[in-house]
């Protein structure tokens, strides 16, 4: 509170910094945890880096969609504590990504996460460093989801634990054939951390939520599609083209949704996202806000220009 009256402060004070303070009320705004509720980002990125292997790797193309992929095969993708620090650092990559549209979330070889790396997990198992990590997650992972991109998860192998929570920070689930989501943290004495079961309760409801959980329920392709967690099954690689055609079906699928100027893109991801999270008068505020972005800007003057027709 007292960081945002500051800045309110500063921005009253000079309206030229106006634009740098609307730059770090979203960022700030995007973060669950600061220092006021007992989180130590500092400490916690420490203690976590200390827990190597791994890698979370981040490939921007020109058509404006990257891939983020979780790089663990020999623990079956599973997150080391130097994963989840790099997993914050790609965020914030793409945070600024300004011609940035579309995100593919994926795991490295075929499968794609299998939670925390149980390693890790076993020597920071005290109260302490578990709620910090859980901190620390909540806030990586709601930025993730945060993103003004339109991200999806593909989905191919397994999605465990703190697996299937990832899978819930993005904006839509593509399965491969043979693939499955399973919230398996009742099975580890545990409910999700990183945000999860708050993620899949609005995806899906309360009800199959609980089901979910509570059975921890092997989720295939199908299923997920009939409860609402997934939105589409994708061909397996063998029935579609090329090496990689779950990667490429995943690239068509989003493709459908981030044809466009970039900015218009991310203007659409904001006011659903404010739609999505904010009180109704809040969200149309924010809505007028971007609207007032995109309102006489080049997209919309070009749009003007050709007299677009829409048949
Ligand atoms: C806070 C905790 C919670 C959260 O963050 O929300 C979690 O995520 S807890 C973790 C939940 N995940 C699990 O419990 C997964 C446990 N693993 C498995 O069930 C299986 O390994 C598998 C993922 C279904 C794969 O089975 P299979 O195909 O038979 O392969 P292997 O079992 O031989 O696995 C290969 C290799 O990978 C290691 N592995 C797998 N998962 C993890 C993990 N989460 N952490 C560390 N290591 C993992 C597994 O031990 C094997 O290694 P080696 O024995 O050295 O070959």
């Amino acid at each position: 509170m007292a960081r945002c009256a500051f800045m309110e402060q500063l921005w009253r004070r000079n309206s030229q910094c106006g634009a740098l303070f609307r730059l770090l009320q979203r960022r700030s705004s995007s973060w669950v945890y600061s220092n006021t509720h007992g989180f130590n980002e500092e400490e916690i990125r420490e203690k976590l880096q200390a827990f190597p292997g791994g890698s979370i790797e981040l490939q921007k193309q020109d058509s404006g969609i990257a891939t983020l992929t979780i790089n663990n095969p020999a623990r079956m993708n599973a997150f080391s504590g130097s994963m989840m620090v790099s997993l914050e650092e790609r965020v914030t990559q793409l945070e600024s990504w300004t011609e940035g549209k579309g995100l593919i979330v994926r795991g490295a070889a075929g499968t794609f996460c299998s939670g925390s790396d149980l390693n890790a997990v076993r020597a920071i198992s005290n109260p302490q460093d578990g709620m910090q990590m859980c901190m620390f997650m909540q806030n990586t992972l709601t930025r993730l989801l945060r993103l003004p991109l339109i991200s999806v998860a593909l989905v191919e192998g397994s999605a465990l634990g703190g697996g299937a929570e990832l899978t819930t920070a993005c904006d839509f689930r593509l399965m491969a054939p043979g693939s499955r989501i399973q919230f398996v943290h009742k099975y580890m004495g545990l409910v999700p951390g990183w945000g999860g079961a708050a993620r899949l309760v609005s995806i899906v409801g309360s009800s199959e939520a609980l089901k979910l959980l509570g059975g921890a329920v092997n989720v295939d392709p199908d299923h997920g599609l009939h409860i609402g967690l997934t939105d589409t099954v994708l061909k397996g690689n063998e029935e579609s083209e090329g090496a990689d055609g779950v990667l490429q079906q995943a690239e068509e699928w989003l493709s459908r949704y981030t044809k466009g100027a970039a900015a218009v893109i991310q203007a659409v991801k904001r006011v659903v996202l404010s739609g999505r999270e904010l009180q109704l008068c809040e969200a149309l505020r924010t809505e007028k806000e971007v609207f007032g972005r995109v309102w006489g800007a080049p997209a919309n003057l070009q749009a003007l220009a050709n007299k677009s027709k829409h048949k």
